[in-house]
Protein backbone atom coordinates (compact mmCIF):
# COMPACT_ATOMS: atom_id res chain seq x y z
CA UNK A 1 0.00 0.00 0.00
CA UNK A 2 1.38 3.72 -0.66
CA UNK A 3 2.73 5.38 2.00
CA UNK A 4 0.48 7.95 3.81
CA UNK A 5 3.05 10.58 4.04
CA UNK A 6 3.12 10.80 0.27
CA UNK A 7 -0.78 11.26 -0.45
CA UNK A 8 -2.76 14.39 -0.65
CA UNK A 9 -6.28 15.11 1.27
CA UNK A 10 -9.51 14.53 -0.89
CA UNK A 11 -12.21 17.46 -0.35
CA UNK A 12 -14.25 16.29 2.74
CA UNK A 13 -17.59 15.68 1.69
CA UNK A 14 -20.90 14.49 3.34
CA UNK A 15 -22.24 11.30 2.90
CA UNK A 16 -18.64 9.70 2.58
CA UNK A 17 -17.55 6.32 3.35
CA UNK A 18 -16.08 6.66 7.36
CA UNK A 19 -13.18 3.56 7.03
CA UNK A 20 -14.45 0.54 7.80
CA UNK A 21 -12.84 -1.31 11.44
CA UNK A 22 -11.29 -3.99 8.76
CA UNK A 23 -9.56 -0.76 7.10
CA UNK A 24 -8.18 1.23 10.15
CA UNK A 25 -6.67 -1.78 11.43
CA UNK A 26 -4.86 -1.95 8.18
CA UNK A 27 -3.99 2.16 7.97
CA UNK A 28 -2.89 1.72 12.06
CA UNK A 29 -0.07 -0.61 10.70
CA UNK A 30 1.51 2.89 9.25
CA UNK A 31 0.71 5.04 11.98
CA UNK A 32 2.52 2.82 15.57
CA UNK A 33 2.39 6.17 17.69
CA UNK A 34 -1.25 7.02 17.27
CA UNK A 35 -4.20 5.88 18.92
CA UNK A 36 -8.08 5.13 18.01
CA UNK A 37 -10.41 6.61 20.68
CA UNK A 38 -14.20 6.50 20.33
CA UNK A 39 -15.31 9.69 22.18
CA UNK A 40 -19.12 10.31 21.85
CA UNK A 41 -19.70 7.42 19.33
CA UNK A 42 -16.52 9.31 16.73
CA UNK A 43 -13.78 7.24 16.02
CA UNK A 44 -10.53 9.15 16.12
CA UNK A 45 -6.90 8.62 16.02
CA UNK A 46 -4.74 10.56 18.19
CA UNK A 47 -1.35 10.80 19.36
CA UNK A 48 0.76 13.01 22.44
CA UNK A 49 3.97 14.88 21.06
CA UNK A 50 6.36 15.81 23.89
CA UNK A 51 8.48 18.50 24.10
CA UNK A 52 11.12 20.82 26.61
CA UNK A 53 9.23 23.59 27.06
CA UNK A 54 5.78 25.60 25.92
CA UNK A 55 7.82 27.85 23.00
CA UNK A 56 8.55 24.68 21.54
CA UNK A 57 5.19 22.87 21.97
CA UNK A 58 3.25 26.33 20.63
CA UNK A 59 6.17 26.28 17.63
CA UNK A 60 4.76 22.59 16.39
CA UNK A 61 1.21 23.36 17.26
CA UNK A 62 1.79 26.30 14.19
CA UNK A 63 3.63 23.56 12.38
CA UNK A 64 0.81 21.12 12.65
CA UNK A 65 -1.76 24.36 11.44
CA UNK A 66 -0.04 25.28 8.36
CA UNK A 67 0.03 21.55 6.98
CA UNK A 68 -4.00 21.52 8.35
CA UNK A 69 -4.62 24.55 6.44
CA UNK A 70 -2.61 23.61 3.19
CA UNK A 71 -4.39 20.23 2.96
CA UNK A 72 -8.12 21.82 3.90
CA UNK A 73 -8.30 19.42 7.10
CA UNK A 74 -8.17 19.98 10.06
CA UNK A 75 -7.27 18.64 13.25
CA UNK A 76 -7.99 19.11 17.62
CA UNK A 77 -5.28 20.15 19.75
CA UNK A 78 -4.69 20.66 22.69
CA UNK A 79 -1.18 22.44 23.49
CA UNK A 80 0.10 22.59 27.16
CA UNK A 81 3.36 22.94 28.63
CA UNK A 82 5.94 20.32 27.11
CA UNK A 83 2.79 18.56 25.64
CA UNK A 84 0.81 19.03 22.36
CA UNK A 85 -2.18 16.22 21.95
CA UNK A 86 -3.14 16.33 17.83
CA UNK A 87 -6.66 14.16 17.41
CA UNK A 88 -7.91 13.67 13.95
CA UNK A 89 -11.09 12.96 12.46
CA UNK A 90 -13.66 14.23 9.97
CA UNK A 91 -16.31 16.49 11.07
CA UNK A 92 -18.37 15.72 8.01
CA UNK A 93 -18.35 12.34 8.04
CA UNK A 94 -18.15 12.13 12.03
CA UNK A 95 -15.98 9.21 11.58
CA UNK A 96 -11.81 8.60 10.10
CA UNK A 97 -11.63 8.80 6.79
CA UNK A 98 -8.36 8.17 4.71
CA UNK A 99 -7.41 11.72 4.66
CA UNK A 100 -7.40 11.49 8.55
CA UNK A 101 -4.70 8.92 8.22
CA UNK A 102 -2.62 10.65 5.51
CA UNK A 103 -2.63 13.86 8.19
CA UNK A 104 -1.35 11.72 10.95
CA UNK A 105 1.20 10.99 9.23
CA UNK A 106 2.49 14.19 7.62
CA UNK A 107 2.30 15.08 11.21
CA UNK A 108 4.74 12.46 12.41
CA UNK A 109 6.94 13.80 9.42
CA UNK A 110 7.27 17.16 11.36
CA UNK A 111 8.72 15.34 13.89
CA UNK A 112 10.93 13.28 11.44
C1 LIG B 1 -15.25 23.89 3.98
C2 LIG B 1 -14.07 23.12 4.57
O1 LIG B 1 -13.21 22.67 3.55
C3 LIG B 1 -14.60 21.89 5.26
O2 LIG B 1 -15.47 22.29 6.29
C4 LIG B 1 -13.46 21.04 5.88
C5 LIG B 1 -12.51 21.85 6.72
N1 LIG B 1 -11.64 20.99 7.50
C6 LIG B 1 -12.11 19.79 7.97
N2 LIG B 1 -11.40 19.09 8.84
C7 LIG B 1 -11.86 17.93 9.36
N3 LIG B 1 -11.11 17.24 10.24
N4 LIG B 1 -13.06 17.48 9.01
C8 LIG B 1 -13.87 18.09 8.14
O3 LIG B 1 -14.98 17.63 7.86
C9 LIG B 1 -13.39 19.31 7.53
N5 LIG B 1 -14.07 19.97 6.62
Amino acid sequence: MEEFVTMQCEPCRVGAPPATDEEIAIFMQQLPKWMVKEIDGIKRIERVFKFKNFVQALEFTNKVGEIAEKQGHHPAILTEWGRVTVTWWTHKIKGLHRNDFIMAAKTDQLCA
